[in-house]
């Protein structure tokens, strides 16, 4: 595992890692996340040893980095696909990384394999697309066949075949039991691979929580329901004291009462329902709510709204009618 313990990197005036604590489970994927410049990047480098920490401590299976063996064989980690000598070989690469590290000749040519690189394995990095340049550095993260395994942004320059290919990698590595530390922008993808979420802002920790209940803890819940009747649907609701929200679109939302509940009512009334669907907000969503203060860097045309996704919407939230508004009053 990864064990973080008040972490802290300063640069000048900048606190870019701030009194981080946190641990890196095995056997899951875990997945990192932050707005641009939260200090992702240099947490990950300070995990690797390439930046020394201010203050605290982290440590790889009890020990730092520096004390680790041909510590390829304990954390593979993919930070800067460009960070290869591009007149090397893809195989010369690897057979450098290989040999400084005590990994036998063969291991480079099954990487290779296990990428998709074999064909060109006699070609010169710097003749690289960026996709293929991140196959080559999940290749030498794999090189160590290690425990660790840590990618910043592994889905960068992938195509659509490649980013499921890491997604399963990724999963298939935690299923073995490793431990799997993984960062990205890209909200949907983390959604389809992450079990467990480590979110940090301006260099604090916002959330280490499952993704489960990191989505539950920062969106709203609720249930969709549309009904021909839409009239008697709202006085079978206002009698079962149950509060009703206007969609806008002719369908009504729910809040706090479960679909099996709403779905029985409705049935016990002979009421005819064209939709009952649980609704949960977005990873993306989700996470804008929770770093939308933290977030240093944004468009002015597109600042991000601390309410994306709130369990409280605004008053004048596009999509949210009267009957929250009156519901807020009657409450
Ligand atoms: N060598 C450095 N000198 C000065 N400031 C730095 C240095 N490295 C990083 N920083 C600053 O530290 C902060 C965190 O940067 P970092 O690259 O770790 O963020 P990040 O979360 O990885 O961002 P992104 O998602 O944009 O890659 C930023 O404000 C950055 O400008």
């Amino acid at each position: 595992m990864i064990e973080l313990s008040g972490l802290t990197k300063r640069y000048g005036e900048k606190v870019a890692v701030n009194n981080l604590t946190f641990t890196v489970h095995p056997g899951i994927v875990t997945g990192f996340l932050g707005p641009n410049g939260a200090g992702k990047s240099t947490t990950m480098r300070m995990m690797l040893g390439l930046d020394n920490p201010s203050a605290g401590d982290v440590r790889i299976d009890g020990k730092h980095y520096s004390q680790l063996k041909d510590p390829l064989k304990y954390i593979g980690a993919l930070l800067d696909a460009k960070a290869m000598h591009g007149g090397r070989s893809a195989f010369n690469h690897l057979l450098c990384l290989a040999q400084s590290n005590g990994i036998p000749r063969g291991r480079v040519r099954e990487v290779l394999d296990t990428v998709g690189l074999t064909a060109v394995a006699k070609k010169k990095a710097k003749g690289f697309s960026l996709g293929m340049g991140q196959r080559l550095g999940i290749a030498g993260a794999l090189l160590g066949d290690p425990e660790i395994l840590m990618f910043d942004e592994p889905v960068n320059g992938l195509d659509p075949e490649g980013i499921h290919w890491i997604r399963n990698l990724m999963k298939s590595l935690a299923s073995q039991g490793r431990t799997v530390f993984v960062s990205s922008h890209l909200m949907s993808e983390m959604a389809l691979t992450a079990d467990h979420l480590v979110v940090i802002g301006q260099g604090r920790l916002l959330a280490d929580t499952s993704m489960t209940d990191f989505i539950r803890q920062n969106s709203r819940s609720y249930v969709r329901l549309r009904s021909p009747e839409r009239e008697r649907l709202l006085d079978v609701l206002h009698q079962a004291g149950i509060p009703a929200v206007e969609a806008g679109d002719g369908a009504l939302e729910v809040d706090g009462t479960a679909s099996e509940r709403l779905g029985e009512l409705a049935a016990g009334h002979r009421l005819v329902l064209h939709e009952l669907s649980p609704q949960q907000a977005s990873l993306e969503e989700a996470f804008m709510r929770l770093t939308a203060e933290s977030v240093e860097y944004h468009a002015h045309s597109d600042r991000p709204r601390s309410d994306h996704a709130g369990a409280s919407p605004p008053e004048q939230a596009p999509g949210w009618g009267d009957g929250w508004q009156q519901r807020r009053k009657g409450a």
